[in-house]
């Protein structure tokens, strides 16, 4: 129906091609407008201005509505009452509306943008609409326009910005196949950094991992999917129509913005749910920006198997940026970000999300790390970085004609800083083997003709705002200098025009004056009034004095009255252009920033290997994760003791460590330690460790902890199933797979079952390296018969004040739990302690074994219960040898014995 409508449109609108995004679009407009007419006509009672409102609120219901009169922004009916909860102010009312007052509350706009950071970061966006006709000339209500709408994914607005973090807008699409596994098209943008990526998975968990890796400010999704809770209830998640994502017009959307006749340049001229993704989201941005993106260069799509791929609990377990109650403390990005610029802090946290796979690329961040240490260069590079900043986000706005006159001094100082720079590459690429450095250095232009005319266009250190003037220098623009001058030396000329008139007429009592109604005159006694000479215009009468005018002082007066408002034009005019002229660059300046973003995080790497002494790791072909004396990255900086460092050996041969050892005694350390060290080779980075040789890794998974996940109906039993179910249908002999305490959320039985059964899969079906924790000692039998199984254990000594933990990785199985030592420890009273005890004493005897420890013999046969005495007495039993009474006897004992 839709595209019959659209068809109409096209006759009606004489559309040349038709582009079914245009008609839809015109559709969408003319049914507001038919609303808000039918809306302004059924309010005529209200006031022009509100009428306006009205007619400009209709064309933006999603958002709320900013509508600027003179120093405040006003909301008006249901946006002020939800602005006034939402940012804790006033609410009033102005008007009536069917005998109702109008609720209305405003924000002055000078303060805009912490009201606007307010409502953003909690998911709403605002449309901003401005007084863009003049009010002198104005009949009625003065025009007002929608100059833009900030949504949370699209700000570019440094005040609206995390430094350190991408901002970033998101579109997801699909379709179910006939395998029944929906494949599914992601695009997403940071305007602010002028980035435009796409890529298509297949499968929800994929689906799910893309959106955890980018953590997306706003989401906006096709409306014929049905996504989970934790997708389409997130902050800033959007439904968008489902003709937003038709095909050829997404298609032919990217193609017109990249002046392109088809997407083969691209490399996804094929992948419909990527071109559908991407040319939705393309313009929601436009839209939302008012602007044609011209920063927007490209488009990269992003193949999955270029990374090594962490699926979203991983993610979230490994706590790379984040730690698992959500903030940014103890997270591996807290110890590793050092970088000089917060354009390299972000591109280093994208890093660490999207670690590459074996390959070029990653044996090139490598080398660079080792270059860079050699005689500590990146020591002499990181203050020049400091000096550049984030020049990527200056470039953005640049772009979006919204950088203000602080960001175009930074501009102007980071060119500066280029040469300095230069000459420090140059001199390191000499004294490396490698090219690595000098290659990273070909891709850093100088800019010296737009440095030289940015230096020379603007003030030292300019104000915040062009608004008031004083950005642009003195000495660049001839006819700015003379508007200034005229302003500023008004005074002399006064003083001299005075004096010249007093001599000429020789009237005593002659001054000249100003008032803000007649404006400037000149004044004498009413006595001397009739002595004026016949130029002189009389302008106002006083008691006791007669002021004038003179054609000489009007002209003067013209001049002076608009030299302050045509100098702020003009140097408005003055900065718009400069603006422009930076632009003229745009492409260039982004590669070299791309290029200084890098530069960074590689000196970053190299600081990190020599302060936090890491070693480069060596990458191998074969199979396998040899690490000697590992270190957790976070664990070992929090510690206030020492950090005991542990060897982990894992390879073809031996691709199963089943890790036992007490509560506390460190065997989630030794894991993740493990994954992160992983995760960090795999970035080009140096890592904890003595020595580190690692091989071709596609995958890494985690289960690990228990959260339970109460809002998308999930129990915490269910989450770890679901974490474990993931990892047997995805993981390949070449994933590194870290399982902990599976099982542990059901029954004993059920639990140990489960947990035999799973390593038992990843043992000998699926082959992949595997760190096993249990508390199943049982468990540790499966290195008998499996020759790639291993046992290892966390040592801990039992003292007569307590328990102790090495810490320390030892072979073979442990021969302890300790729990009851460790539940002391933590405080559990002394009491209960005890009849834990005893109950375990009980459990113990009527095993016929140390319940919870291995010491006994273990048995092939796991899960046969000891036998009940009742069945002890029946095996020893001769029933030929009972009479029938004391066969009846014995059956009473042994019923009586059951009880
Ligand atoms: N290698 C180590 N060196 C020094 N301290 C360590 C080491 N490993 C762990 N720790 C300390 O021990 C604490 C507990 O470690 P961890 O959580 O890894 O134990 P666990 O064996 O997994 O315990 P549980 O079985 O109860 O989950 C850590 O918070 C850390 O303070």
């Amino acid at each position: 129906m839709a595209r019959s409508l659209a068809f109409d449109v096209k006759k009606l609108y004489g559309l040349q091609q038709f582009d079914f995004h245009v008609a839809m679009s015109i559709i969408a407009t003319h049914l507001q407008q038919q609303d808000a007419v039918l809306t302004t006509s059924d309010l005529s009672a209200h006031t022009p201005m509100m009428q306006q409102f009205l007619r400009i609120k209709a064309q933006q219901p999603e958002h709320l509505l900013f509508y600027r009169m003179g120093d405040f922004y006003e909301l008006f009916f249901d946006d002020a009452t939800k602005a006034a909860e939402l940012l804790d102010i006033t609410l009033t009312a102005r008007g009536h509306s069917d005998g109702k007052p109008i609720p209305m509350c405003g924000v002055p706009y000078h303060s805009a943008e912490r009201y606007l950071a307010r409502l953003v970061e909690l998911g709403f966006s605002v449309a901003i609409c401005e007084q863009t006709g003049d009010p002198a000339t104005s009949k009625g209500p003065v025009e007002r326009q929608v100059v833009r709408i900030v949504t949370p994914g699209t700000v570019s607005d440094e005040a609206l910005l995390k430094e350190r973090r991408d901002c970033i807008v998101l579109a997801v699409t699909g379709h179910k196949t006939s395998s029944s596994r929906p494949e599914y098209g992601l695009a997403w943008m940071d305007v602010s950094g002028g980035r435009f990526r796409v890529c298509e998975v297949s499968g929800h968990e994929a689906m799910l991992a893309e959106v955890e890796r980018l953590q997306p400010s706003e989401l906006l999704f096709d409306d014929s999917l049905s996504l989970p809770a934790e997708i389409s209830s997130r902050i800033g998640a959007r439904r968008r129509p489902v003709w937003e994502f038709d095909t050829d017009t997404c298609y032919r959307q990217l193609t017109s913005h990249f002046r392109s006749r088809d997407l083969r340049g691209f490399d996804f001229e094929h992948r419909l749910q990527a071109i559908r993704a991407a040319g939705a989201l393309l313009s929601y941005v436009k839209d939302t920006q008012r602007s044609e993106l011209p920063h927007i260069q490209t488009v990269q799509v992003e193949q999955p198997d270029d990374a090594l791929i962490l699926d979203a609990a991983s993610r979230r377990n490994l706590e790379i940026d984040r730690n698992l109650n959500g903030g940014s403390g103890n997270t591996l990005m807290s110890v590793i970000d050092k970088t000089a610029t917060t354009m390299g802090s972000r591109l280093l946290n994208r890093w660490l999300n999207r670690p590459l796979r074996f390959g070029t690329e990653l044996r090139h961040r490598q080398q660079t790390v080792a270059d860079l240490l050699q005689n500590y260069h990146f020591e002499t590079i990181q203050p020049i970085l400091k000096k550049i900043g984030d020049l990527e986000r200056i470039l953005a706005r640049v772009a979006l004609g919204s950088a203000r006159p602080r960001d175009m001094a930074r501009l102007r100082d980071a060119l500066a800083a280029l040469p300095e720079l230069q000459q420090i590459l140059t001199t390191a690429s000499r004294a490396t083997q490698s090219d690595r450095v000098k290659k990273l250095a070909q891709r850093i232009s100088e800019f010296p003709q737009l440095c030289q005319l940015l230096s020379h266009a603007l003030v030292a250190n300019p104000p915040v705002v062009i608004r008031e003037g004083g950005v642009i220098a003195e000495g660049y623009d001839a006819q700015l200098d003379e508007l200034r001058s005229l302003s500023s030396n008004a005074g002399q000329y006064l003083i001299d025009l005075e004096l010249r008139e007093k001599q000429r007429t020789g009237l005593s009592t002659l001054k000249v004056g100003y008032n803000r109604v007649h404006g400037y005159f000149i004044e004498v006694s009413k006595a001397q009034a009739e002595q004026m000479p016949a130029e002189y215009q009389r302008r106002q009468t006083l008691k006791n004095a007669e002021r004038f005018i003179t054609p000489e002082l009007k002209t003067f007066e013209d001049k002076v009255l608009s030299a302050n408002s045509k100098a702020l034009a003009r140097e408005k005019d003055l900065y718009d252009r400069l603006m422009q002229e930076a632009g003229e660059f745009l492409a260039e300046l982004q590669g070299s920033a791309a290029a200084l973003a890098e530069l960074d995080v590689l000196c970053n790497f190299a600081d990190r290997a020599l302060n936090l002494n890491w070693v480069q790791p060596v990458l191998v072909e074969h199979t396998e994760v040899n690490i000697t004396q590992g270190r957790h990255p976070v664990v070992e900086q929090v510690l206030e003791t020492q950090f005991v460092a542990n060897d982990t050996h894992l390879s073809a041969q031996r691709q199963m460590l089943i890790i036992t050892g007490p509560n506390m005694g460190g065997k989630s350390t030794y894991m993740r330690q493990t994954a992160l060290i992983v995760l960090l080779a795999f970035c080009g980075s140096h890592v904890p460790a003595s020595a580190a040789s690692i091989g071709p890794i596609d995958r890494i998974f985690t289960r690990i902890g228990s959260s339970d996940d109460l809002a998308g109906g999930r129990s915490t039993f269910m989450v770890e199933m679901t974490e474990t179910a993931n990892i047997l249908h995805n993981a390949s002999a070449n994933s590194l797979v870290l399982m902990d305490e599976v099982g542990r959320g059901t029954s004993t039985f059920d639990g140990l079952s489960l947990a035999w059964a799973c390593a038992l899969h990843i043992a000998d079906k699926i082959g992949a390296l595997t760190l096993f924790a249990t508390h199943y000692f049982e468990l540790t039998v499966l290195a008998d018969s499996y020759p790639q199984i291993d046992n290892v254990h966390l040592d801990a000594t039992e003292h007569q004040q307590g328990i102790v933990f090495m810490h320390t990785v030892k072979p073979g199985p442990a021969n302890q739990s300790y729990g009851l030592q460790v539940a002391q420890l933590a405080g559990i009273p002394p009491d209960v302690i005890q009849q834990a005890r005893q109950k375990l004493l009980a459990l113990e005897k009527l095993a016929g074994k140390p319940a919870l420890s291995c010491q006994g013999p273990i048995q092939d046969d796991l899960f046969v219960s000891p036998d009940h005495p009742v069945v002890d007495r029946l095996r020893e039993l001769d029933p030929d040898a009972l009479t029938p009474r004391q066969a009846m006897d014995l059956l009473y004992q042994l019923k009586q014995s059951c009880s």
